[in-house]
């Protein structure tokens, strides 16, 4: 499936029409994710559909469920951004960057410097770098890019060996490790916890994919991750704030309140 999701991006490339800047504040997605009040930074993501399930939300609206995020406590939003895989739109970027002050993480598959540019442009405080996607020189060389257009980059690897490639070139200061192998759609927290010990000690681990209780949080944290990245769980609740309540609560809030 990955291959097939990156056939289809070089053939979106030769295409691609550059939008107009947007006149946008950039705010640090490292930065949100350290300062959160939640156990673990959130990183609450909007996505329609996906490969592996299908539609998930039927009555999609990008902008209602950020605002949504914003107020439940989110540190940061993910946007799909892919149209043919996952129902998404750069549109959504901006509109939602009008309406939260939450760093906005473009979730795409970036695989060349104009679509690093079309980030910059709709207003992205940070992109998706995916290790699994590109050779570890053209990831380094995409990851400052966007460091010099003011944005950030989370650095997406499955495999140890993946990461280990990277780490020949450069650390990345946030290194996300998705659960999800994206050739098989097969989904394990395990992935955390094998991977947690190779991430640099300065680089910042988020956990992607598969997350769907406070259980599933405490369980990452316990093996390293300062961040969550979490869609499906929150897509498919009818109120995404009372279900990021449930997962996020502290315990320390919970024994405070009875
Ligand atoms: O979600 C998929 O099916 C998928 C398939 C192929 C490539 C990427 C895919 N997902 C992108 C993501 O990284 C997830 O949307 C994200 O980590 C959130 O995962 P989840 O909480 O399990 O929805």
């Amino acid at each position: 499936m990955l291959d097939q999701i990156l056939q289809h991006k070089r053939q979106e490339l030769d295409t691609l029409e550059l939008p107009p800047y947007e006149n946008v504040e950039r705010r640090s997605l490292y930065e949100a994710l350290k300062n959160s009040h939640f156990p673990v930074g959130l990183i609450a993501e909007i996505k329609k559909a996906s490969p592996s399930k299908g539609v998930i939300q039927e009555n999609f609206r990008p902008v209602e469920t950020a605002t949504f995020y914003e107020r439940a406590g989110a540190s940061a939003i993910s946007v799909l951004t892919d149209q043919r895989f996952f129902q998404g739109h750069r549109q959504y970027i901006s509109d939602v960057k009008k309406h939260v002050r939450l760093p906005i993480l473009r979730k795409d598959f970036i695989i060349e410097e104009e679509q690093v540019e079309e980030s910059a442009r709709i207003g992205a405080d940070a992109i998706l770098l995916i290790g699994e996607a590109l050779e570890a020189s053209k990831l380094h060389e995409l990851y400052n890019s966007a460091r010099e257009k003011g944005m950030e980059a989370l650095v997406e690897v499955h495999s140890e060996e993946v990461l280990a490639n990277i780490l020949k070139h450069f650390e990345p200061v946030i290194v996300g490790v998705n659960n999800r192998d994206l050739t098989t759609f097969e989904t394990s927290l395990d992935q955390t916890e094998r991977m947690a010990s190779y991430i640099p000690d300065n680089s910042l681990l988020v956990s992607e994919s598969g997350i769907f209780t406070r259980e599933d949080i405490l369980r990452v944290k316990r093996a390293g991750a300062e961040a969550v990245l979490i869609g499906e769980a929150l897509m498919r609740h009818e109120n995404p704030m009372e279900q990021i309540d449930i997962m996020m609560r502290s315990e320390a809030h919970e024994r405070a309140n009875g």
